[in-house]
């Protein structure tokens, strides 16, 4: 058996993001989000192994995106909508809004006895 874990079961869950549909970057601020509840490089021997020159990367690129160009709205107030996705018709797993998809795809092309499980 093989447990998939799907990151919106933590990304999503306000036992571990108050209010998670919030943009909040100070939630990372002083000792962040608890342990294993917010893993973008993955953990363990496999973890990405160029997750410093990835950071270091998007911090320079961020830096230039900020200092050498000047941002406006082009509709000041502009609602922003979510991309309709596949759903199943009995429901999905909890705080898992994009899984559905992902379950799909695991049924079509998971690997010979591996099954799925998702955190409910
Ligand atoms: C924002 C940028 C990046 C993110 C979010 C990211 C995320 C990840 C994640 C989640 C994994 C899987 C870890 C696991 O299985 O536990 C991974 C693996 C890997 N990443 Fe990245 N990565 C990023 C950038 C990069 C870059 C720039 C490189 C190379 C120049 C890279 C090379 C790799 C390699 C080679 C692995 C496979 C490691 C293994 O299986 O042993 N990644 N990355």
């Amino acid at each position: 058996m093989q447990i998939h874990w799907n990151m919106y079961a933590t990304y999503k869950n306000p036992e571990y993001f108050q209010d998670p549909e919030k943009v909040d970057p100070s939630r990372f601020h002083g000792q962040g989000p608890a342990p294993y509840s917010y893993v973008p490089f993955g953990g363990g021997p496999r973890m990405c192994p160029e997750k410093e020159y990835a950071r270091f990367k998007i911090l320079v690129f961020m830096h230039n995106v900020v200092t050498r160009f000047k941002w406006e709205m082009v509709f000041p107030d502009e609602k922003m909508i979510m991309d309709p996705i596949l759903v199943p018709t009995k429901g999905l797993p909890a705080y898992s809004p994009f899984s559905s998809s992902i379950i799909i795809l695991m049924i079509h092309h998971r690997p010979k006895g591996m099954h799925a499980c998702w955190p409910l």
